[in-house]
């Protein structure tokens, strides 16, 4: 998908929600353990009653590779129904792959390719030839982790190194490399007050904003220090929406917290 596809999804929708779908059998409806994939059950419903309310969705591909073989199978129903049902929705493997450049072919492959995600996460730490593989793929983007929403990510992310901190030279750099203009970066929702100097370094990329909800991070901030002229971010929220009820009604709650974060999104892009 072209990020100009995206945005038009974004201003017909007035959404930039993402749902990230962080499937966990021990919190999901216990109805849903006695199908034969209950993971891709609860995908399939989440995804039945938000479609209309978010652009994107995002598994985290650990909760299934916890789940081994089974696990992946998932996975791979769950983008298969996606691409087919909904295929204007944009779509973000969140696996943070990067490695020497022929593994991370081998895996730009697996994501891109074979289960054909419009995106994948990777992690910077390797540089340059191990995310380049990431940029082969003609309107597939790497998401690249640049200023995270954990704690943890003071250890590096902010430390400085000639005079400049890790993260704004990650961005920096990440722009010279070959196909960067299909590079999109994470940067943490918790972080609202780095997002003035991030768009100066990145004025028109797109932003995968994960750590409102469960994390505590605001919205509100981050579209007011975070927006471009075309939107620009994608806001995640898994734990939020997917596990908004652990009952029966579990898809019309996600409904209702989807919904809530997307009214609060159209009255921002109203003034916007
Ligand atoms: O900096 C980062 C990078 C990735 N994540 C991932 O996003 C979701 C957030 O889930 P919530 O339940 O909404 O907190 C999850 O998959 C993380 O691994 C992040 O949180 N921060």
């Amino acid at each position: 998908m072209t990020t100009s596809q995206l945005t038009q999804q974004i201003r017909q929708k007035k959404s930039f929600l993402c749902i990230g779908l962080d499937v966990d059998l021990n919190k999901i409806p216990k109805h849903l353990l006695e199908t034969e994939d209950p993971i891709f059950e609860f995908n399939k419903a989440i995804i039945d009653a938000t479609h209309d309310l978010a652009v994107c969705y995002k598994p985290n591909t650990a909760f299934y590779e916890a789940y081994g073989l089974k696990g992946w199978q998932s996975l791979e129903k769950t983008i298969h129904y996606l691409n087919e049902n909904h295929p204007e929705i944009f779509t973000i493997a969140d696996a943070k792959r990067g490695d020497i450049g022929n593994t991370s072919t081998m895996y730009a492959k697996a994501f891109l390719e074979d289960l054909n995600f419009d995106s994948v996460t990777v992690a910077p730490y390797m540089g340059k030839d191990s995310v380049e593989p990431f940029l082969q793929f003609e309107n597939k983007h790497a998401i690249m982790l640049a200023l995270t929403s954990n704690e943890g990510a003071f250890d590096f992310q902010t430390l400085e190194a000639h005079g400049k901190e890790l993260y704004k030279q990650v961005l920096e750099i990440s722009k010279t490399w070959k196909n960067s203009e299909r590079l999109m970066y994470v940067v943490g929702a918790t972080k609202a007050e780095y997002f003035t100097e991030i768009r100066k370094i990145v004025p028109d990329s797109f932003l995968l904003v994960p750590g409102v909800g469960a994390q505590g991070g605001s919205l509100s901030e981050v579209c007011k220090y975070g927006m471009n002229d075309h939107v620009g971010l994608l806001i995640n929220s898994s734990r939020g929406i997917i596990y908004a009820s652990a009952e029966n009604d579990f898809a019309e709650k996600a409904r209702e917290e989807a919904m809530r974060i997307q009214e609060e999104m159209s009255a921002i892009l109203l003034n916007h």
